[in-house]
Parts: C-alpha cells; structure tokens; sequence
C-alpha cells in the first residue's frame, strides 16, 4: 500500500546503532516538552530507514497522523466504495476527529520511536549468528521466513549417514515448530547427495545383521515417516546430482528445483535393493508406470530437464544463477500469509497420508529383506573395493 509522504519507502538504510541513536533522542525529546517540528520532519526521515515493514495497520495510522498534523482533521470527501486503498486511508485519518495537530505530531513522533526501537532490535543477524548449533552434519540456518538445512559432508558427496538421517529428523521437527513459513533441504558442495552412505552397512558383527537391518528399516521408517506428516511447504533445492534415497523422498516435498547440473539416479536394483521414500507409490503417480519403472527397476538416470519433463521436478535453472533465481523465488514466496499455506499443504497430504504410511511400512520390510541378501552385499562391497582397485 503506498502512502503518501508519511511511509514513502522501506529501504535499507543506517546501521543498528545510529537507528538505535535516534529513536533514544526521539524518545528523550518527546518526553521533555512535547514534540516539535523537527522531531516530526525527523521522525520522518526516521520512518523511511525502518528494515522491517510494519505491515498495513501501522502504515495507516502513520499516514492519519501525517495528515492531521499537516493538514488538521479531515475534511475531504469519502473515495468511493471500490477505491478500496484510499477509503481505508480516508477512514484511518476521519478517525482521528479533532485530534490537535500538536498532539497528532506528538502521537506520530511516539509511534516512530517506538517502531525504530523494535526494528533496530529485530536486525538481521549475520550469517554465522543465524546457524542453529548442535548439528554436526548439517548447517541449520533460519532467515526471511525460512529454515535451511543443508547436508554437509561435501567430501562424501553429502552422503547419508545414520547421525545424518537422526540429525535431519531433528532439523525437520524443530522447523515443524519454528515461524518459518517454508522449509527448504539443500546439499553442500557440487553433490546434492549421493543417498544412502554404503558405510552403513559394514562392520557389522556377523551375529548381528538381522538386528541391524531391523534397526535400519525402523530407522528408515522414521525418516521417511517425518517427510509425510511434515506440516509445512518443503522445498527441495538440488544444487547438483541426487543419488538414492534423496531422489526417492523428492516424490513427498512440495516444490524441487534443480540446477541444469542435476541428475536423478535410483539404481536399487543394481545395489540388490528395492525402492523406498514411498517412491513405488508417488512415482508411477507423477511420472506414470512405465517411467517410473524405467528410473526405480532398471536404474535409468535423468537429467534435470528429463525429470523437470516427468513431473518430478518443479522447474530447471541454469547452474550460473541456480541459487539467486531460487532464493529471490522462496524469498518471494515466504512472504506468503503463512497459515494460509500451511492449512493447504496439509489438506493436500492429508488425502494421502494413511496410503503413505502405509506404503513406507510395506517398502522397508521388503528392504529389511533385500539389506540380508547376498545381492546387497555384493553391490556394497563391490563399491568399497572399488577404490582399492584404482
Ligand atoms: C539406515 C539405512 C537407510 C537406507 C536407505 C536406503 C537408501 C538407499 C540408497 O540411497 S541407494 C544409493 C546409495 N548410493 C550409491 O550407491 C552411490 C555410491 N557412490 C557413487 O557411486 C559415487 O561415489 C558417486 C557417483 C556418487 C560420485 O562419484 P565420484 O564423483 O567419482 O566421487 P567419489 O566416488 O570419489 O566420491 C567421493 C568420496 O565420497 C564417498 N562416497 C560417495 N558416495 C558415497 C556413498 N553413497 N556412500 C559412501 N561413500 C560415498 C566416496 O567413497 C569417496 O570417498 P573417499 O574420498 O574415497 O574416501
């Protein structure tokens, strides 16, 4: 809503302390003798640096205290009933009656001097403040409405371990319950990830491979579990290829994109494993059976325009401006009305819920299975060795 004169512009401007500076001697001058011309013209001034909007409500008063200081009570005619802005500035300023200029100027120099004093508090903190500590795999960050977690292990191609799967649940539920309207999981590094860490499966005690898988599927479940009954917008940013299980779980998020960089590789069979992330469900669902059957049984990998073209992915970026077009997009979107979203999101996942459980319940026993066989630890010791060969 533009207002005249009073709430011109939100820009970024002077540091903390010299807003901090000027809404203390803002303060000081009004509470000694009432203020003067020059605290309202620096009040306004004042309004033009404030880094937060302080949404429509305030804008209003701000605009009905400007006029009745510079013009007295109103006196003009009502816009009319479709002029929807200019009526509702119209009403804000009648309101206000026979409120004296002297007092309206003092209303308005208060009313800045208290936004300037919450706004040089709420200043964004840099990047190194923002990082939400107590994760050793990832980097947790929250910032314009929205939670980051980026996998880091960009030597290991970001791949899955068992910390990671634990600490990325954590991630998820703290954001469930944070004000962040959008949640968004990314990788460091030139991998998104590469899936499942094949470390996972060794050193294990030979006695104690059953136990392990069943920790694992249970583990698994879990994992996947959060990802269906997560409440708000999830965004999958694919800063490069995805391998695995990150590509499965892509099928449960609201919107991926991917640089042009992006691959799309599932290669269960090749491994002696079978599908999970309820990707035996949502990807016949999104892409149709038989090219869903070519990715999850036969290993095909996609680029990032081949997937964008199946439906698994939202929309393709070149890799030179992947992160600012994207960013500028969610940042965009964040601003959203939040609850609005949320209650979307849900009643979309809602229809499907019990089906997901239920499917991430049938793939991880099958897997419980696959994990015990002779094919699996084929394919798993077959990459280990793979390195001792070069
Ligand atoms: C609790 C259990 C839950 C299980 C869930 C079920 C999930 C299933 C899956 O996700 S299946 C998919 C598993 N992933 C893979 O099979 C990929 C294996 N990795 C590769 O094929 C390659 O590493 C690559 C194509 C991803 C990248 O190749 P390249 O560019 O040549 O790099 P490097 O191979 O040299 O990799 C660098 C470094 O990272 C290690 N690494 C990469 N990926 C994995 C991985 N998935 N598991 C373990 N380690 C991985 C790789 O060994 C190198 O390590 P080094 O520097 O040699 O120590």
């Amino acid at each position: 809503m533009a207002m005249a004169g009073a709430v011109r512009c939100w820009r970024l401007g002077a540091g903390p302390s010299s807003l901090q500076i000027q809404a203390l001697s803002l303060h000081m001058s009004k509470t000694a003798m009432g203020a003067s011309q020059k605290d309202f013209e620096s009040a306004m001034n004042q309004v033009k640096l404030l880094k937060k909007d302080p949404g429509n409500e305030v804008k209003l008063k701000l605009y009905a205290l400007y006029k009745q200081t510079t013009e007295g009570p109103c006196n003009t005619p009502r816009p009319g009933v479709f002029d929807l802005i200019n009526k509702a500035k119209w009403d804000a300023w009648n309101a206000l009656g026979n409120l004296p200029k002297e007092t309206a100027r003092q209303n308005y120099v208060d009313l800045v001097s208290d936004l300037s004093s919450s706004d040089s508090s709420s200043q964004v903190k840099p990047e190194a403040d923002r990082k939400q500590p107590g994760y050793e795999t990832l980097v947790v960050t929250s910032e314009d409405s929205i939670t980051k977690i980026m996998m880091n292990r960009p030597a290991k191609k970001n791949a899955l371990t068992v910390q990671m799967y634990r600490e990325i649940m954590l991630a998820l539920e703290a954001a469930s319950k944070d004000d962040s309207t959008l949640i968004v999981l990314t990788g460091n590094g030139d991998y998104y990830s590469s899936g499942n860490d094949l470390m996972n499966f060794m050193n294990i005690p030979p006695g104690e491979m059953e136990k392990e898988a069943k920790n694992g599927a249970i583990l698994l479940r879990d994992f996947v579990g959060c990802f269906i009954d997560f409440p708000k917008p999830l965004v999958a940013v694919i800063n490069g290829p995805a391998v695995g299980i990150s590509v499965t779980i892509l099928g449960l998020f609201d919107l991926v994109y991917a640089s042009d960089r992006a691959t799309f590789h599932t290669p269960f069979t090749h491994l002696g494993q079978s599908p999970e992330g309820c990707s035996s469900y949502t990807f016949p669902k999104i892409m149709g059976q038989a090219k869903a059957a070519e990715m999850l049984m036969f290993g095909k990998k996609l680029t990032a325009r081949e997937a964008c073209a199946q439906g698994l992915v939202t929309e393709v970026f070149p890799d030179s401006t992947f992160q600012k077009e994207v960013w500028t997009r969610l940042k965009a979107y964040s601003k959203l009305p939040r609850n609005a979203l949320h209650i979307s999101k849900q009643s979309i996942r809602n229809l499907e819920k019990e089906k997901l459980h239920a499917v991430n319940a049938g793939e991880n026993s099958v897997l419980q299975e696959r994990w015990l066989s002779d094919e699996c630890m084929n394919a798993v010791v077959s990459f280990l060795s793979r390195k001792a060969k070069l």
